[in-house]
Parts: C-alpha cells; sequence; structure tokens
C-alpha cells in the first residue's frame, strides 16, 4: 500500500439508480415506491426542450411533495454546453426541499466542469442557508471525460460517484454502434471458425473504477438500452460488479430486481468470504501469513478481498 491510503468511499447501497425524465410526473411516486437505491430525476436527455422550465418545476414540486423514503434523491441537470445547467442549479438549490440529496452533472470533461457547478452551489448555499450540502455524481460520456477521468475524480469534496454513459460515450468516441451497452456483434476475435465476443466497454469500465477508488468515489455502470434482453443485462451487470462497480442504472423498472441481484453479494459468496476470514484467522494464532483454503493459496491480501464482501453485504444489509 502506498502512503497515501486509499479513501473509502461513502457507505450507502448504490446498487440500482432509477431513472425517470423529469417531464412524467406520473412517473415519481412509483419511482418513490421501487426498490432501487438511487432516483434519477432527468432533466437532460429524456426531457425535450420545449419541457425544460416544466420538467425542472415538476421535479422542484416532487422535492417537497412525494415521500422519496430512505433513497438517495438526484437530479441530472443539463450539461455545460446547455443554456439550462444553471438555471437548473440555480432553481434546485433555492427552491428544492432538503430532501434533494445529489445532483448528477452530464458530459463532464475536465475537473474544471464540476469546479464550476462547486462554485455555483457553494455560493447557492451560502446565500440561501441551505443546511445539508447538495453531494455530486457525474456521468463520463465521452473522449475528453475518458482522457480526464482521474482529475474529474478529484475534483471536488462534493462528489460521490461517478457513471459511464455508454450512449453518448459511443457517439464521442466515433464507435460505430447505436446499442447502449452490452454486447456489440461486431466486437469479437477470429479464432479458425468460432467467434469470441469481447467487450468494448471494459477499458473504460477499468478507468473509470481505477479513478474512482484512487479518490474515495463510488464506481457505477450506466444504462443497457434493451430493456426486453434481462439475459444481457445481468451478463453486463455481472462484469461491472467483478471489475469493481457497485451498481448499475435502470432505465426501465424491469431492471431494478436484475441490478439489485448482481450487486448485493450473494450468501454463498459471504458464506466463503467468512470462512476465509476464519481460515486466516487460524493462520494467524499458528503464526502463518498463508495458508490453504479449499485446495487453493490464501494470504493476508486474501483478507482483505474477504472482507470487500462481507462489508459491502452488511452495508446493504443495515441500511
Ligand atoms: C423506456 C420508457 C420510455 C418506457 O416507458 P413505458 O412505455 O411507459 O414503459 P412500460 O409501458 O413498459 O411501463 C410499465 C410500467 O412501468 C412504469 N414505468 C415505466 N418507466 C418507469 C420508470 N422509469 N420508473 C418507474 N416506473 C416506470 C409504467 O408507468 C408502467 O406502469 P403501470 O402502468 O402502472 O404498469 C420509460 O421507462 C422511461 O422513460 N425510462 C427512463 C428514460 C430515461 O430517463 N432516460 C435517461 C437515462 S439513459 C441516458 O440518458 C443515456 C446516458 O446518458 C448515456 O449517454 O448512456
Ligand atoms: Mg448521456
Amino acid at each position: 500500500m502506498s502512503f497515501r491510503l486509499q479513501p473509502t468511499p461513502v457507505a450507502r447501497p448504490n446498487r440500482c439508480q432509477l431513472f425517470g425524465p423529469g417531464s412524467r410526473v406520473a412517473l415519481f411516486e412509483k419511482m418513490a415506491a421501487s426498490a432501487a437505491d438511487v432516483i434519477n430525476l432527468d432533466l437532460e436527455d429524456s426531457v425535450a426542450p420545449s419541457d425544460k422550465d416544466s420538467a425542472r418545476e415538476n421535479i422542484i414540486q416532487a422535492t417537497h411533495d412525494v415521500d422519496w423514503g430512505s433513497k438517495t434523491l438526484s437530479v441530472r441537470i443539463n450539461g455545460l454546453d446547455t443554456p439550462y445547467w444553471y438555471r437548473d442549479v440555480v432553481d434546485l438549490l433555492e427552491r428544492a426541499s432538503d430532501r434533494l440529496d445529489q445532483i448528477m452533472i452530464p458530459k463532464v470533461g475536465c475537473a474544471s466542469d464540476v469546479y464550476a457547478v462547486d462554485a455555483l452551489a457553494t455560493a447557492i448555499e451560502t446565500a440561501k442557508g441551505r443546511r445539508k450540502p447538495i453531494t455530486f455524481e457525474v456521468i463520463i460520456e465521452s473522449a475528453a471525460g475518458l482522457a480526464h477521468v482521474e482529475e474529474i475524480a478529484a475534483s471536488s469534496p462534493r462528489l460521490v460517484a461517478m457513471s459511464l454513459g455508454a450512449a453518448d460515450f459511443a457517439a464521442s468516441m466515433g464507435m460505430q454502434t447505436t446499442g447502449i451497452g452490452g454486447t456489440q456483434e461486431n466486437y469479437y476475435m477470429q479464432h479458425g471458425e468460432s467467434k469470441h465476443w469481447s467487450d468494448p466497454w471494459h477499458w473504460a469500465q477499468a478507468a473509470i473504477v481505477a479513478a474512482c477508488r484512487t479518490h474515495g468515489v463510488l464506481p457505477v455502470d450506466g444504462p443497457f438500452g434493451d430493456f426486453s434482453d434481462d439475459a444481457g443485462f445481468r451478463a453486463q451487470a455481472r462484469r461491472s460488479a467483478t471489475l469493481g462497480m457497485v451498481g448499475k442504472w435502470a432505465i426501465h423498472p424491469k431492471q431494478i430486481a436484475l441490478a439489485n441481484e448482481v450487486f448485493t453479494p450473494s450468501e454463498e459468496a459471504v458464506a466463503e468470504a467468512r470462512d476465509i476470514l476464519a481460515a486466516m484467522q487460524q493462520a494467524k494464532e499458528n503464526g502463518e501469513g498463508a495458508t490453504v483454503y479449499k485446495g487453493r493459496l490464501v494470504d493476508i491480501a486474501s483478507i482483505k478481498q474477504a472482507e470487500v464482501i462481507v462489508r459491502q453485504y452488511e452495508m446493504i444489509n443495515s441500511a
């Protein structure tokens, strides 16, 4: 371990982030009653330009009127390249209730983008005497965002989570696909007669996880567009969880249970992690740093691996 210890991210369940357009008020109560850990009310790309003002008003009203329970309540503002974002921040922080936890900043390209929103948010909070500081989450969904991912992860003490936005990312990178996440038919290796599909999102996800873990930010996988494909969603989510991401977006209620299932460590995984911790405790009492568990090596690093699973499980179950 470096002399600089890895910071611990906020301990909150973040297995599923459910999105809904701010222009569809009828969805708000359903979202609040869902099993998602985080609610993302959207002012950005799911809202038509003609509906931006009314969607903002709907969301502000819903922070006062809807019972969001213990969920994290986040609003995705418009991008910094639009004329809407400053009004989103000003109106939300001046008029939304304290129930609003977080602002999601889309299409972040560099640390200065977050700095700009932080400066505005700080001025409004001070002027209005808001007692609860708003937290930030960002979406990495451009070539610039990924190129500057580490400075973005370090950009503000308000930042608690970072997602990959596969659709805008694909467009920004010039990728030849209209799919949002998941398997891409043309991304394969040929070996003899057989094709082996690879994962075009992997390198971006790995970069996001490393930047997030370095700076104590929660790494989250973004949308999977084909909500009729449960197996595809599950496979994508399992790859993300294996890489170290803590959750995934749901763009339809069908996807909530799938995300919760994948990002909650299974009883079997927790039992095995606890067995490894017990085996290492025994090894320690025997004066050993390494031992054999079910025919394989476990050592002091295995304690840390097992603790990741047990801590995640306990945090989810205590929330
Ligand atoms: C995708 C949808 C437009 C589908 O809506 P709809 O046609 O109404 O779906 P269904 O008829 O199948 O709905 C079945 C029931 O579920 C309710 N419902 C639907 N959506 C939601 C929701 N988001 N939350 C809660 N409940 C929901 C319906 O009302 C039906 O209920 P009932 O009649 O009582 O049975 C729609 O799901 C939708 O708008 N989804 C969110 C879209 C969104 O927010 N997109 C933005 C995020 S993704 C993105 O921006 C890309 C990213 O930035 C990137 O670059 O990658
Ligand atoms: Mg996007």
